[in-house]
């Protein structure tokens, strides 16, 4: 069998902090679990300290993982100290805020070409190469944007020369991370079928981070729920969001305003603070209106449903 272009095992995150007088520690992230292939978007999807960019910064190498395994085309960034050298060129990153991504003192082409001068990855005329990187992420006229600053471009124009400038150093996977979050709803739309077109064009693999569920079934092959750090749900996006199995994915779809959806189910969720990945319970069980006693005193493992559609939850073991 062909290995996955990523594949990541029970991948966990533990911060450890110290104070004065006591040591404290948050489970970031735990057993997490899945893989990625050329061609295929992935999204991640939860409310705020849900673990989204831990699991982002983790696989860009930004802060090591706690123990799990990330494996990029078989090899592994914990153990392959040629692979984490080389990951730049294999994976890159789109944050949210493009406006704060881009250095004001340099121009547009600087931006684009810089990374690959330091990478060494031009052969033959930077300039033509950074006005085709421009063209890719419909920047034109190119001779127009080369020159500009960051402050004469507007929103979408910077997170299109955020792209490009990923784009230069030829990725296999794109990792982004709430893309659209501080643009205008249409432009916002426009970005997400920039990356599409792209994947398509460049046979990218796209993991997307997002707050919204109708992103992520707008951009998704399949999507991860995550909750305190955990996989609550998984599986194929359309099937996710058509036959949703987690009371936590139950309420973040009930939750989110769609005037053609018919409400069918009446979801009141307790309100509660968020508990902590530890695993020895579930943790939504203080938010659930189904929970029972197991909830509150067994961890869960991961259900597998039909259609590789995967669960956690005790309504499902
Ligand atoms: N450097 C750190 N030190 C300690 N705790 C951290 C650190 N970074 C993240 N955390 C904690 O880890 C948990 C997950 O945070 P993370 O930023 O991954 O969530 P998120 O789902 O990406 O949230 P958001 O959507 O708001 O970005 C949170 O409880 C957060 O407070």
């Amino acid at each position: 069998m062909s290995k996955p272009l990523l594949h990541v095992n029970e991948l966990e995150k533990v911060f450890s902090s110290r104070s004065m007088f006591r040591k404290k520690q948050v489970h970031a992230v735990q057993d997490v679990s899945f893989t990625l292939e050329a061609g295929e978007v992935l999204a991640i999807v939860g409310e705020s300290g849900s673990g989204k960019s831990t699991v982002a910064r983790m696989l860009t190498n930004l802060i090591p993982a706690t123990s799990g395994d990330i494996v990029y085309n078989g090899e592994s960034l914990r153990t392959n100290r040629q692979l984490r050298k080389k990951l730049p060129t294999f994976v890159q990153m789109i944050f949210q805020d493009p406006f704060a991504a881009l250095n004001p003192h340099h121009t547009i082409g600087y931006i684009i070409g810089r990374p690959l001068q330091v990478h060494r990855l031009t052969q033959g005329d930077l300039r033509s190469r950074v006005l085709e990187l421009l063209r890719k992420v419909g920047l034109s006229p190119e001779e127009d944007f080369i020159d500009k600053y960051p402050y004469q471009l507007s929103g979408g124009q910077k997170q299109r020369v955020v792209i490009a400038k990923v784009l230069g150093l030829a990725p296999k996977v794109i990792i982004a991370d709430e893309p659209t979050s501080m643009l205008d709803v249409s432009i916002g739309i426009d970005i997400m079928n920039l990356l599409l077109d792209l994947k398509e064009k460049e046979n990218l693999a796209l993991m997307m981070i997002t707050h919204n569920l109708g992103s992520a079934r707008y951009m998704a092959d399949r999507i991860a729920v995550m909750y305190a750090g955990r996989v609550m749900e998984y599986g194929p996006a359309e099937e996710l969001i058509q036959n949703p199995q987690h009371p936590y994915t139950k309420l973040l779809l009930y939750s989110s305003p769609d005037p053609w959806r018919e409400q069918t189910e009446v979801f009141e969720v307790v309100e509660a603070q968020v508990q902590d990945a530890s695993g020895a319970c579930c943790s939504f069980h203080n938010r659930c209106p189904f929970a029972t006693d197991i909830c509150r005193t067994k961890p869960v493992a991961i259900a597998q449903l039909e259609n590789g559609h995967q669960v956690r939850c005790h309504l499902y073991a």
